[in-house]
């Protein structure tokens, strides 16, 4: 256990904007930049205690929900909260929620000009619960040497030093933002093998955005798809993955079973047709398929996801 009860999280009617700056051109002239808007509206909730994927597509606005969960930027209007079940807090400018979040980005938010050690020294220094012995352990495990400056490294090996940040800071929100740019496969596996051991050893809250959705969609909980700022869907990955079903089989057999149903996708090699479907068979409508010879199938979250989120909207 980490000494602080998992956080949970809340963000109500969040927008957040960006670059609504004057600017001054090499002319003289004076230009307002247009403001770019991250989140437009976003409501959601962090269940504590559950290692919850932040999915969307890019420039959907994960980063800044992440971001703003951590504090590294605060909201143009609406609320946000973070913190153990029913003590949620304000986190902006809060050091006592702050000391609980350990937010992990691509970059590693190491020292350039020292070494790994030091930045090392800085986290375990920051974070109560920190881990000496799992984070010695995983950096051997990365082998990586923390000897190096973070420019002596390759990128993955930076990003391998992230995770590692992210694990040992045991924090009761760990938020792992596309942590894995850069690792190599077997390296990506040993990260997600750690992380759910981990996780099972010293419950807390995990929040982890990945583009990577087959690769990771097993350690999902709940999952969030945000689409164009705002959350088109947060519920346990369970009931996601019920939202649909596949069919594959003989085109007119599956055509007969497609009745009033919406199609997410629908594609075709030679005379066998697989569709995927929203929602769920009934027992009668499953064994028709079956007795026609049309397979039903699940359907994997990275699935769903690109079609919920597909801007040309879905197929009729
Ligand atoms: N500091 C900033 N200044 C101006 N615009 C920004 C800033 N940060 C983000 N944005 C804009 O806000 C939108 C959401 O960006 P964000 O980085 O949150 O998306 P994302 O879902 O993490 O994307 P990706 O998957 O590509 O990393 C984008 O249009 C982006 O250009």
């Amino acid at each position: 256990m980490t000494s602080t009860a998992p956080f949970g999280a809340r963000l109500d009617d969040v927008v957040v904007r960006f670059g609504k700056n004057r600017r001054m051109l090499p002319d003289g002239t004076l230009v307002k930049d247009e403001a770019s808007t991250a989140l437009d509206g976003a409501t959601v909730v962090i269940r504590p205690g559950t290692i919850t994927g932040v999915l969307g597509r890019n420039g959907a606005g994960k980063t800044t929900m992440l971001s703003l969960l951590a504090a590294f930027t605060r909201p143009t209007s609406g609320t946000v909260v973070v913190g153990p079940e029913g003590a949620e807090e304000d986190p902006w400018e809060n050091p006592w929620i702050t000391s609980g979040t350990q937010l992990v980005r691509e970059s590693g938010d190491l020292m350039n000009d020292e070494k790994v050690s030091t930045s090392l020294s800085y986290y375990a220094d920051m974070r109560p619960d920190w881990s000496t012995e799992t984070a010695g352990r995983l950096l051997d495990l990365f082998e990586v040497d923390v000897r190096k400056k973070p420019s002596a490294l390759s990128r993955g090996k930076r990003s391998a030093v992230g995770a590692t940040v992210g694990l040992a800071a045991r924090a009761p929100l760990t938020i792992f933002d596309e942590v894995y740019l850069g690792m190599d496969a077997p390296t990506r596996y040993a990260f997600y093998d750690e992380l759910l051991a981990d996780y099972a050893e010293h419950p807390r809250t995990v929040l982890l955005s990945s583009h990577l959705v087959e690769e990771v969609e097993r350690l999902f909980e709940d999952v969030i798809v945000i689409d164009r700022g705002r959350v088109l869907l947060a519920e346990p990955a369970d009931e996601m993955r019920a939202r649909g079903f596949s069919l594959t089989g003989s085109k007119d057999a599956v055509e007969r079973l497609l009745a009033g149903r919406r199609v997410l996708h629908r594609q075709q090699l030679g005379t066998t047709v697989q569709v995927t479907l929203e929602g769920a068979l009934e027992d009668d409508e499953l064994a028709a398929a079956r007795a026609a010879g049309v397979e039903v199938g699940a359907v994997p979250v990275q699935d769903l996801f690109v079609r919920l989120t597909d801007p040309r909207g879905v197929p009729s």
